[in-house]
């Protein structure tokens, strides 16, 4: 499991620290270094002689850069330090000139190019422009240095969103990219020293230009901005640094590891039957759309349900029947509902009496059709169904919605938000979407956000080929065989659906990348890899 703490819950833990004199900014230098130094192997064999160019901006991340850049000079390293602000940390900067490494200015206008041509000639670049000292996009100095890395043939994200940026920079950026194209060197390693300098380090957004690292040595603990999207885009591999700091017990963001799937997953006993291990109800599908209520079946009872009920037309049920002969189709006893894909919107009028059927399944998890279940269960709402949940959910209701859907479900609550709002800052959404209907959001992505009443969670599981028709119906009926399992903790504490969501869209991107590891996959092919991919992750727990 990958712990996030916000800036303020880091700044926290360092002051009494830094109080008493630790040596904070030499613990994460150091590291930083020892980390370069790595990578210099793996890349070019021997570090001696490589060229290493340091970014340094005005603060603290400046200041570990330059440190670090220091140490590289001792172990043979060329190193370049290129300033972005008029003034640098002292010590880092003074470490830095004794130990024999050169400086650039490049925060006068003008300066950006040059520097940057430089800097895509290295074989490494360390990014110590800024950390969790960032106040909004990047902007001065910083930001022509990140545009004209790019025209560099550096890979940056973000937009400048700063109004009014001089002219120059793009000129400045193509003058950077004529001359390395001309070079034609091969692009630098990047490293980000403690984030991606420009990102939004508690929420995950880009709000200007960051330049994309291969790698993040973060310090003291991983930021949320490192784990949610879109910023996780652009943070490559995570390296956590212990300096010593005592954090709270509560991170503000997890991402969940396969052991920590593994260590919760419902295992049956020898007392265990059907109805102990979870019965699953499944509306989903019409003769319009019935290959949604095959896929949500399938995935429910390949991940190992004690018994899945199908809710539809005849006509579908044959379908779910010839497809998976496990399932039932007699009304009963229901652990979880899955309600919604493959139902159309409840205004059209072709939805075989689904939404009805819909609308009883809901009625039922809340606890209101006592026929339907013995008092409250938890419910996945997916597609169609997301426009049947009443105003107000429970918490043991998950909302699966892709960003398009999330913004209808804002909508039918006054929230006039566009699709690539949503995309920009999907943690912002999702707890807007929870703080408005109550329930557990889970927003599906490239990097899966789920906020409920516990801790944030960001899943980046999935290969991006499970981008794919059905997928979403294959993770909904993944999602409700886990909540059946564990009915009854997840209506008691609140906080339980986000984690088993969380731990659902986990199962559903090994499951993507064990179904045809680095190619394309189908949605079907997906559930039908679940069962082998559960038990990798038992194998994996139990060896
Ligand atoms: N407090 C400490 O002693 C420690 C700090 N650490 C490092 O220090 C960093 C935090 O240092 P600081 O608090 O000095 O903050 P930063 O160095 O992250 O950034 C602050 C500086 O950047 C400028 N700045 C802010 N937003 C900007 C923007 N959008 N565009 C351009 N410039 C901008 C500010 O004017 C300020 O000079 C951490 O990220 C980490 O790298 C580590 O060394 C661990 C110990
Ligand atoms: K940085």
């Amino acid at each position: 499991m990958i712990r996030a703490w916000s800036v303020a819950d880091v700044r926290a833990a360092e002051e009494p620290l830094l109080a008493a004199g630790v040596p904070l900014m030499d613990r994460a230098a150091f590291a930083l270094a020892l980390q370069v130094l790595a990578d210099l192997r793996a890349r070019r064999r021997s570090a001696r002689g490589a060229h290493v160019v340091v970014l340094a901006g005005a603060g603290n991340n400046g200041g570990d850069a330059l440190h670090a850049g220091a140490h590289l000079v001792h172990r043979g390293v060329a190193v370049t330090a290129v300033l972005a602000a008029d003034r640098v940390h002292e010590g880092g900067l003074a470490a830095l000139r004794s130990a024999g490494g050169r400086v650039v200015d490049a925060a006068a206008a003008g300066r950006a190019p040059a520097a940057a041509v430089e800097a895509a000639r290295a074989d490494v670049v360390l990014d110590g422009l800024v950390g969790i000292g960032a106040r909004g996009p990047l902007r001065g100095s910083a930001a022509a240095l990140v545009t004209a890395l790019g025209a560099a043939g550096l890979p940056t994200a973000g937009t400048d969103a700063e109004e009014g940026t001089p002219a120059t920079h793009a000129e400045e950026a193509q003058g950077a990219s004529a001359a390395v194209a001309r070079e034609g060197t091969a692009r630098p390693w990047v490293v980000a020293v403690d984030t991606p300098s420009g990102i939004g380090v508690d929420d995950g957004t880009l709000p200007g230009p960051v330049l994309h690292a291969d790698r993040t040595v973060t310090f003291g603990a991983a930021k949320p901005g490192l784990l949610l999207p879109p910023a996780a885009h652009v943070v490559g591999e995570v390296t956590v640094v212990d300096i010593g700091l005592t954090l709270p017990g509560t991170p503000a963001v997890q991402r969940l590891a396969p052991a920590d799937v593994a260590a919760r997953w419902p295992v049956p006993g020898p007392q265990d039957h059907k109805y102990t291990r979870g019965v699953v109800g499944v509306v989903a599908g019409t003769a319009t759309y019935p290959g949604a209520a095959v896929l949500t079946t399938t995935a429910a009872v390949r991940t190992g349900a004690g018994m899945v009920r199908y809710r539809g037309s005849d006509v579908v049920a044959r379908a779910v029947l010839a497809a998976r002969p496990e399932v039932v189709t007699a009304p009963g006893r229901v652990q979880s509902w899955v309600v919604g894909p493959g139902v159309p919107p409840a205004a059209d009028g072709a939805d075989d009496g689904q939404a009805a059927r819909a609308r009883a399944g809901l009625a039922a998890a809340r606890g209101e059709l006592a026929g339907l279940s013995r008092g409250p269960v938890p419910a996945v709402v997916d597609a169609g169904g997301l426009g049947l949940v009443e105003e107000t959910c429970p918490p043991w209701f998950v909302l699966t919605p892709h960003a398009g859907e999330l913004r209808t479900v804002l909508r039918r609550h006054g929230e006039d938000v566009h699709r690539a709002e949503i995309e920009a800052a999907p943690l912002r959404w999702a707890r807007r979407a929870h703080d408005l209907t109550g329930a557990t959001i889970l927003l599906k992505g490239a990097v899966t956000v789920v906020v409920g009443t516990g801790i944030v969670h960001a899943q980046a599981d999935a290969p991006a080929w499970l981008g794919t028709a059905g997928a979403g119906d294959v993770l909904a009926g993944i999602l409700g065989t886990m909540l059946a399992a564990r009915a009854a903790d997840v209506v008691a504490d609140p906080a339980v659906a986000g984690e088993v969501a969380a731990s659902a869209a986990l199962v559903h991107g090994l499951a993507a990348e064990h179904a045809n590891p680095g190619g394309p996959v189908a949605a079907l092919d997906v559930a039908e890899a679940v069962p082998g991919t559960v038990a990798r992750l038992l194998d994996l727990w139990s060896s």
